[in-house]
């Protein structure tokens, strides 16, 4: 059986791992940069032939552009193993995978801890509104024009998306005394729900203090917070989104950050990245951040790890071990 793998991008942790697989693959290929023509071109060529499986990443998405059908239909038909290094992975069309009999993994678990540790980097700086003050400070004012900012302690914190990260984000909000609460598609066992209660959307939009996004986006969560979802919240409510810029129709958050409706927001995703909307950019009830929730040695390499361990169960045993929920669900329909 002749079985190749192909590492699309760089590894920066797991280079030694990566070589390793050359003891259960054939031929380990890679096209460490480029452009999406190039790829499509060395796939068509046949540079890539007999891989059974191969590593992408978010970062790498800039040297083949989305996992879209062109692309898919691009690549060998002996494809069998999509291992993509992110939580998210947005940028690959998982239906047309499916089609094609190709399944594809992403890195949960791995991003948990440091996405959470991120959320709530945010959550307190937006509570404090803490933009101004980081400002004044270097700009030699001392505290500026210095306001009072909130406190998390008894605040309701509603929880958009209580997956891995969205349990990570409750664990360490209770230390902060704050009261949570979540909304899923459908309610998590009880040992699942790290105490939290569980609402409709409509509720948790009309009764939370801060609001975390903790969802993944597809095409029927895109813009899941938008005019009319703003209007059904608290007047003063605080928004945090590590998730995916494009669950929240920025323009809105910009008029609701105007209004006061939205007392201020902690942001490490954005619509458009690398841009960002004029109007977060000038506003300074907002903290920013630039995509950098996994941003941590111990985190990058724990999730190049899992993909490669994906990697390697693909090609001895045609098995994923962190499988995306989409098609686990396809598999139950079946
Ligand atoms: O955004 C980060 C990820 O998807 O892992």
């Amino acid at each position: 059986m002749t079985r190749a793998a192909l590492l699309i991008g760089a590894l920066t942790h797991a280079r030694k791992e990566w070589e390793q697989l050359g003891q259960v693959a054939e031929t380990l290929y890679e096209y460490p940069s480029g452009t999406r023509n190039e790829f499509l071109s060395r796939c068509r060529s046949g540079a890539f032939e007999g891989i059974h499986a191969l590593y992408r990443s978010n970062d790498s998405n800039k040297c083949t552009g989305n996992f879209d059908a062109e692309l898919l239909d691009a690549l060998p038909k002996t494809l069998k193993f999509i291992c993509h290094n992110g939580a998210g992975y947005d940028n690959i069309d998982v239906p047309a995978c499916t089609e094609r009999g190709i399944a594809v993994s992403s890195t949960p678990i791995a991003v948990d801890d440091a996405t959470a540790d991120v959320t709530l980097f945010l959550m307190l700086g937006a509570l404090r509104n803490i933009t101004p003050s980081f400002q004044a400070v270097r700009q030699g004012k001392w505290r500026g024009n210095f306001a009072l900012g909130h406190d998390p302690k008894n605040k309701v914190l509603g929880i958009l998306g209580m997956g891995g990260i969205g349990a990570a984000v409750a664990q360490r909000a209770k230390a902060f005394g704050m009261r949570i609460q979540y909304h899923n598609r459908t309610q998590l066992p009880a040992e699942k729900e790290e105490g939290a209660k569980y609402v409709t959307f409509d509720e948790l939009l009309a009764t939370s203090d801060v609001l975390s996004l903790n969802l993944s986006l597809n095409p029927s969560t895109r813009h899941i917070i938008g005019k009319r979802e703003f209007e059904k919240m608290k007047d003063g409510i605080i928004i945090v989104n590590t998730a995916r810029g494009r669950l929240i129709d920025e323009a809105a958050l910009v008029d609701a950050l105007k209004s006061g409706k939205v007392w201020s927001a902690g942001l490490d995703v954005f619509e458009e990245e690398p841009k960002i909307h004029p109007g977060l950019l000038e506003a300074e009830n907002v903290v920013l951040l630039p995509h950098m929730g996994t941003a941590t040695y111990e985190t990058q390499r724990d999730m190049e790890l899992l993909v490669l361990d994906n990697l390697k169960s693909a090609i001895q045993s045609d098995r994923l071990l962190t499988q995306v929920p989409e098609q686990k669900e396809d598999a139950t329909k079946r």
